[in-house]
């Protein structure tokens, strides 16, 4: 298997703060020019003005690029991001807009709100996206903050069309059975329950290697 490295950082939790507040308005900023892209009705000059734009502003923050992925990081004092997660990279305007929450008994839930980027059926959520905020929600859940698990098996039933606009997404831990932890979640749409799921997840045998870095 390829290596994957949890890389420990020597940043202060102050530190990898304020690079998340440098960079969440940008990300927010090209999640609103993901939807205009899609439903702008502009004629061929303003078209063409927004992509000699957007690709200055490309090549601008191209300039300081150093790997091709961000990575799992974390700092000594346990604060860990991975801004290009694909399901909720803080810096990842792909990744639907989730901010999860988790409750003292260790139960999660986010409310979000899915716009045209993530359509599938007119008007309503695409199953893969549905999908994708499960798997998340679920691993985190599964993971509890402490130790990596992995998607084993992951099984979704579509009862309901979900629409767009606001959603809930809800996950708690079920059992555990050794290295296996189940996991049950749903997500609820504007018009009732919309799907539910269940999963294994695992804490695979092998230890992420730990790879300490200056940067
Ligand atoms: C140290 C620093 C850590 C720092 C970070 C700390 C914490 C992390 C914090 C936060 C984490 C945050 C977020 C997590 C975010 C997102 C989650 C997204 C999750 C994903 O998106 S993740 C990517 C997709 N995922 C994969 O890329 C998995 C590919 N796959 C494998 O890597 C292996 O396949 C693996 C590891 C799954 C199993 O391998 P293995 O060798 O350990 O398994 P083994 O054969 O020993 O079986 C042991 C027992 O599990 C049962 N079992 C085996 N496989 C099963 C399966 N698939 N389904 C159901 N049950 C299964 C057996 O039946 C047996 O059960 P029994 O013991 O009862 O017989």
């Amino acid at each position: 298997m390829g290596e994957m490295v949890f890389r420990q950082v020597d940043l202060s939790t102050e530190e990898v703060d304020a690079l998340e507040a440098r960079y969440v308005p940008l990300t927010e900023a090209v999640r609103e020019l993901v939807a205009a892209t899609i439903l702008s009705n502009a004629d061929d000059d303003v078209v063409a003005e927004a992509l000699a734009a957007v690709r200055e502003v490309t090549a601008k923050l191209s300039a300081s690029v150093e790997t091709d992925h961000s990575g799992v990081n974390y700092n000594g004092a346990g604060r860990s991001w991975n801004w290009g997660n694909a399901g909720s990279g803080e810096r990842n305007a792909i990744a639907p807009p989730i901010d999860l929450k988790t409750n003292p008994d260790g139960s999660t839930y986010a409310d979000l709100v899915l716009g045209a980027a993530y359509e599938g059926p007119p008007g309503h959520v695409h199953g893969g996206v549905s999908a994708l905020l499960l798997d998340h929600l679920m691993g985190v859940t599964a993971s509890q903050m402490s130790r990596p698990t992995f998607t084993g098996t992951l099984t979704l039933r579509y009862r309901n069309p979900l629409p767009l606009g606001p959603i809930r997404v809800e996950g708690r831990v079920a059992r555990e059975e050794g290295r296996k932890v189940f996991v049950e979640a749903s997500i609820t749409g504007s018009d009732g329950i919309a799907l539910e799921a269940d999963g294994v997840f695992i804490t695979p045998t092998w230890s992420p290697s730990l790879e300490a870095t200056q940067n």
